[in-house]
This record gives structure tokens, sequence and C-alpha cells, in this order.
């Protein structure tokens, strides 16, 4: 395992900037055989934050969160907890809170004794633990079903308790890797809503990883999107959303429509025989990200504006989706008000409007 010295990254173990960031992570690399899966990952998980990994399968979320645990070994790179070097610390040296889908509850164990093992673990005494454990499952809404044993509880109620184990000892960091994955749409939405309200309620910095967008939306303060083990944008579910860094972000992220033009030298686009101004340093081909929500069709007065034809529409409630072919663009989709909006009829042609102020110029 390398070890880099944290000098030579500009890192600031003595204090001051550092006591706000909980991990640092710098360049860090890991290698399966020869394949690369994480390619220079640099982090700075704010102390406090609720930090998500998301991506598609494959990207290197679980790696990089093992490597965090200690579950796994990194290539090369540098990981400071509280600016402390982890690299060479076994798991449980480390002393992170961790739910992983597959890091089960002791079956064997009461719900009690399962929140209580990690604070035995740590010679905490008796009646300290009983207080704790009371608190916890009070915390996650548990207190009545303190005596059952795992296989007597829910999936919900069996993640709620893992949960509880984990924040018990008030660790650092918590890990959740997919901790809701098994579960149910409906019970998914409840434990997002208390899993937000417990870390407030504590103000443990989490990092979590899913695949799930809407998951990853409610949940976080800052996402961190991850394409081929590398960060492809890391900020607030806002700015990711509304101003999409690539043209992946954009498409993963915000369910952007990419469109093909062209920008010129006064910064005006082109695209499909319309132009529009806009505020853009790129020059040449670009790709215009439109949110399937900015497309209408009412004209606008500075914006985009494509022909095409309905393929089919779907209502989602008060939103009707429709799918759209543009001709030289490809296949497109628009969300608009079903209530404004009367049933559009596959083959109909029709004219597309975003305004420029919706539209993000990417490097194509
Ligand atoms: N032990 C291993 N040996 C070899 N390759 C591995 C190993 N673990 C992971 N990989 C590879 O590393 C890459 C990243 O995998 P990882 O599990 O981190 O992705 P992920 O983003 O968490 O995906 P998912 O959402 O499917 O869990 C994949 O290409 C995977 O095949």
């Amino acid at each position: 395992m390398t070890q880099v010295t944290a000098t030579s990254h500009g890192a600031d173990k003595t204090g001051g900037a550092q006591d706000s960031v909980t991990l640092r992570v710098r360049d860090l690399r890991k290698s399966f055989g020869g394949n690369e899966v994480l390619r220079g990952i640099d982090l700075d998980v704010r102390t406090g934050e609720f930090l998500t990994l998301l991506g598609p399968s494959g990207s290197g979320k679980t790696t990089l969160l093992r490597i965090i645990a200690g579950f796994e070994s990194h290539t090369s790179g540098e990981m400071l907890l509280r600016g402390r070097d982890i690299a060479g610390l076994s798991p449980s040296e480390r002393g992170l809170g961790m739910v992983f889908q597959q890091y089960a509850l002791f079956p064997h164990m009461t719900v009690a004794d399962n929140v209580a093992y990690g604070l035995r673990m740590r010679g905490w005494d008796r009646g300290k633990i009983g207080k704790r454990v009371s608190e916890m499952l009070e915390i996650v809404g548990l207190p009545h079903l303190s005596g059952r044993k795992p296989r007597q509880l829910s999936g919900g109620q069996q993640q709620r308790v893992a949960f509880a184990r984990a924040l018990a000892y008030a660790p650092q960091l918590l890990l959740m890797d997919e901790p809701l994955g098994a579960l149910d749409r409906s019970l998914r939405l409840q434990l997002e809503e208390e899993i937000k309200r417990v870390h407030r309620q504590m103000g443990t910095t989490v990092i979590y990883v899913t695949h799930d967008q809407e998951e990853a939306l409610v949940l976080s303060d800052r996402i961190a999107i991850m394409e081929e083990g590398r960060f492809a944008g890391l900020d607030t579910p806002t700015a990711l959303y509304q101003r999409p860094p690539s043209t992946f972000v954009a498409k993963f992220f915000a369910n952007a429509n990419l469109i093909p033009a062209t920008a010129s030298a006064d910064g005006s686009i082109e695209c499909r025989g319309s132009a529009f101004s806009t505020q853009t340093d790129l020059r040449g081909p670009v790709s215009l990200a439109v949110r399937p929500r900015s497309l209408r069709l009412e004209p606008v007065t500075n914006g985009l504006r494509l022909s095409g034809a309905v393929v089919e529409t779907l209502l989602l409630g008060d939103d009707r989706q429709v799918k759209f072919d543009v001709p030289g663009v490809g296949p497109m989709v628009a969300l608009v008000d079903a209530r404004q909006q009367s049933e559009l009829e596959p083959g109909a042609a029709v004219t597309l409007h975003a305004p420029a102020e919706e539209i993000t110029v990417l490097e194509a």
C-alpha cells in the first residue's frame, strides 16, 4: 500500500480548515489486476454533511466505500480521517459506523443486544449502555421491539436496527451502502424520511452509496456522481440538477435531453435552423442539455425551437410525459402540465420550445 504524506498535496494537518473536514481523500486509485476501477478520487467530506456517491452499476461506488471502511486496500493515494492517516488501520481501528445491505444483524441476539454490541466492544459500562440503547431505539421508532430477534422483524425494521446499531457509539463517520436497496418503494420513501430526520437530529457525517437518483436528491447535502472510477460532478443536488457540469451528469442525473448544436464566435447558439443568444465561452460543436420540463409547446422569446413528431404520451398524474422524435436529433422527452395540455396524438407534428435560461451549454 503506498502512503503519501499529507503535505505533498497541501493538506493541512494542524487544524484550521481541517477542523471542518471529517474525511479527506486525495488522488485515490484502485486496480484489480490490470484494471483501474478508481482513477484519482479527490474528496473532502465536511463535518456533519450527508454526502452521496451516485453512479451507474460498476462505476466504483462500493469499491470506494469499502476502501474507506478498510475492507479493501487501495493501490495509491491517501485518506485522512480528521487529519489522521488511516491507510494502515484495520476496519475496527478506524471506528466508523456502517450500514451495508449485506452487513446483517446478529441473528441470535435481540434487537437491544444488537444495538448494544458496539458499545460493549468499546467497554461502556452497563448503565450507560442501557440508556444509550433506549435512546437509539426511541430515535428509530422501535422501543417496543427491543426484545425481539431479527427474524421476527420486517426488512424495514431490521434496517432501522442496523441504523441504530451503527449510530449508537456516535461514530465520526457513518458509511451506508444501498441500505434501502432490498426494500419496496413505499418503505424506502418512509425510511428516507427517517434517515434524513436522524441525520438532522444527530449531526453525524455520512457517506451514502446509491444508484437511485431520487434517493440521492432527497437525502444529500452534496452528491458525487461517479462515472467509470472518477467523479463526473460533485456539488449540491440543485446545482447538479440545474447546471450539470457534463453531458454524463446531465443525462444520468437530470434526465436531460442532449441536443447537438454549434456555438459561434459571438456566443450565440445555432441549432437546426434556429438561433438564440446565451452566455457561454464555448465555441464550435456543443451539446445543449434541456430537461424535460423545460420543453414546452408555447413559443419563447429567446430560446431553442425544434420541430418533431409525437411518438407516444404517458399520463403521470399532474404531468404528461411526451416522447417526440426530432429528425436529426433523435428521441426527446418533454414533461407538460396534463391539466393544460390536452392529449397529443401519436404522429402529430409539433414545435418544441425551451427558454435560453433553462438550457445548459456543454462541451459536445
Ligand atoms: N474484487 C474484485 N475483483 C475484480 N474486480 C472488481 C472487484 N470488485 C469490484 N470490481 C470491479 O470494479 C468495478 C467497480 O465495482 P463497484 O462494485 O465498486 O461498482 P458499483 O458502482 O458499486 O456498482 P453497483 O452499483 O453495481 O454495486 C467493476 O468493474 C467491478 O467489476
